[in-house]
């Protein structure tokens, strides 16, 4: 599916990022980022392994705190909210991580009805089931409600994971590499349902990915973490226009040139 970004509102920044800086101890991960996410955008981070991915997503959570610089998440600054404002502002933000695993000893339905009841108290039994189908559906597999994790595939568990974090409605969504340890057909799929959340759902995302055809599929824009800034932003094409040593590899890596 070609990307036309038309849906994109730029002049609404869901997250803007100003000169933040972080270090731990010596190791000075972060050297003045700025970075911006625009409303209805799928921005992909690119960046070697260790060059501070999750710390830029940690901080825009709010699970760091900068030494320098400002963070500001759906207008709200993000260092200066305390911990009850911080949950309140992390509800409104969608978590696909590896590590965000299905419950085993649920079934498909109890594991996208969990975050429901626990979030969303005031739902009638009539209303949580219409939302556990409405996101279902919109993965793909409804006909796996009643299943349990162990059932499905590798691909399927990672759309009933992305389906579990679009059950409270995000505004913003950040994938960590979601494509990793899934096979090409599949990582396709994982693209395509990353475009369709996109559209359907009206979500901001930051996708965190190694898999240059994952960021080409996905990404309207793209930026590339190199020495604790991102120095490079733009198309897939614009990034990888360049002889810059830090850059060729992965493109090279990617499509064996
Ligand atoms: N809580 C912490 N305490 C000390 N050092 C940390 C902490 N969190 C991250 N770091 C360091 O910050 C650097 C960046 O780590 P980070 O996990 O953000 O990398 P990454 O770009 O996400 O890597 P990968 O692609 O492998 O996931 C690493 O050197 C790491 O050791």
């Amino acid at each position: 599916m070609l990307k036309t970004g038309g849906h994109i509102d730029y002049q609404t920044e869901v997250i803007t990022v100003r000169d933040v800086s972080k270090s731990f101890g010596e190791n000075h991960v972060l050297r003045g980022v700025d970075l911006k996410l625009y409303n209805g955008e799928n921005l992909v981070v690119l960046g070697r392994s260790g060059t501070g991915k999750s710390v830029l997503i940690k901080l825009i959570s709010g699970l760091l705190r900068p030494d320098m610089g400002t963070i500001e998440v759906l207008g709200e600054h993000v260092d200066e909210l305390n911990e009850k404002e911080l949950q309140q502002l992390r509800l409104k933000i969608g978590f696909s991580f590896q590590n965000s695993a299905l419950y085993d000893s649920m079934t498909v339905r109890e594991n996208l009805e969990f975050p429901l009841v626990r979030n969303k108290r005031h739902l009638s039994r009539a209303e949580i089931d219409h939302e556990v189908e409405d996101v279902l559906d919109a993965v793909g597999l409804l006909h796996t409600i009643n299943q349990m994790p162990s059932e499905l595939s590798g691909g399927q568990r990672k759309r009933v994971g992305i389906a579990r974090t679009l059950i409270l409605r995000p505004e913003i969504m950040l994938y960590d590499e979601p494509t990793a340890g899934l096979d090409p057909i599949t990582c396709i799929e994982i693209n395509g349902l990353i475009n369709e959340v996109q559209e359907k759902y009206k979500t901001s995302s930051i996708i965190i990915t190694h898999d240059l055809a994952c960021a080409k599929s996905v990404g309207d824009r793209i930026v590339m973490l190199l020495d604790g800034k991102f120095e490079r932003q733009g198309s897939f094409d614009e990034i990888f226009d360049t002889n810059d040593e830090r850059v060729k590899p992965f493109y090279d890596y990617n499509f064996i040139t």
